[in-house]
């Protein structure tokens, strides 16, 4: 019999926890929640106070180690399970980590890597990929056929962008627009401009790997702001919500003991 197992994402924004029904890849999803980080404290009392308790936990956390401890808290307070957060290496379920120091690729990067792999072997033969990441920051990432890692670009997602523009110019603090192709006037201009900049970045991606690896990459996207960058996006992209958790449950199942 296996325990409910905890996943939690602690992203610069926000705090994203899924409860499954054990620790392996397609385990039924028994509760999920989203928390902003100024709220994190709430989590024990609030959303977790009648979950089952999971039997084991597995987390990763790019916020820094004061928003890990404030996590670490709200679990032992409520739960009776060992707080593990997984930490980017040279190589773990399916991903070789090209990256020149290893250990210092953001965790989510790492951990949304391995969910899509794991989602592509799934579908079928071995593929290159392309995997974007839209949370606070945007990453998009590469990995060949094989399952290296070769690169990945960060950039400022949407709320960066127009914040940065808005604090560096007079003229440019209007509301939220449309994205359109041709956008005549300032709030769409801005919105229009922050989502094609991704997609723009997202696209010479897929060209960087379909030349690099001579196969055209299977496309996955994932973070709080994926469904705004969906429409805008060419070719085919699928939209994981849970490609992160997906592969903290791919971790956790490689990573338990042999069972019978
Ligand atoms: N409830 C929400 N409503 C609208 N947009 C949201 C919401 N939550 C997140 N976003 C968008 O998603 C981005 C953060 O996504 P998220 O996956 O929570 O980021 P992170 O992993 O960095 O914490 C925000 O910058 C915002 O644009
Ligand atoms: C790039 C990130 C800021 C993305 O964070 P997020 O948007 O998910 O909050 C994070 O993965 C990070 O801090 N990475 C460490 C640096 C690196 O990956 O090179
Ligand atoms: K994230």
């Amino acid at each position: 019999m296996s325990s409910p197992f905890l996943a939690i994402d602690i992203g610069n924004t926000r705090l994203k926890w899924a409860l499954y029904e054990g620790a392996f890849p397609g385990a039924a999803l028994q509760a999920h929640g989203a928390e902003f980080l100024d709220h994190i404290e709430r989590l024990a009392d609030g959303p977790w106070a009648d979950l089952p308790a999971p039997g084991s936990m597995l987390g990763c956390v790019v916020a820094g180690d004061t928003l890990r401890r404030r996590a670490e808290e709200q679990i032992t307070e409520r739960f009776d399970c060992t707080p593990r957060w997984v930490v980017s290496s040279a190589g773990e379920a399916g991903i070789v980590n090209g990256y020149d120091h290893p250990t210092r690729l953001g965790a989510d990067r790492f951990v949304a890597m391995i969910g899509a792999r794991h989602r592509m072997l799934a579908q079928g033969p071995e593929r290159p990929m392309v995997v974007v990441l839209i949370g606070t920051a945007v990453t998009v990432e590469a990995i060949d056929a094989s399952g290296k890692f070769l690169g990945g670009l960060i950039l400022p997602g949407h709320g960066i962008m127009l914040r940065a523009l808005e604090s560096g110019t007079a003229g440019l603090h209007v509301p939220t627009g449309e994205v359109r192709e041709f956008p005549t006037n300032t709030s769409d201009a801005l919105t229009s401009g922050g989502t094609y900049a991704i997609a723009g970045a997202v696209e010479r991606m897929v060209q960087h790997v379909r030349s690099h690896c001579g196969a055209e990459p299977a496309c996955f996207m994932t973070g709080g702001a994926g469904w705004k960058m969906a429409p805008a996006m060419n070719g085919h992209f699928e939209l994981v919500e849970s490609l992160i958790m997906d592969g903290l449950l791919v971790i956790a199942k490689e990573r338990a003991p042999a069972a019978g």
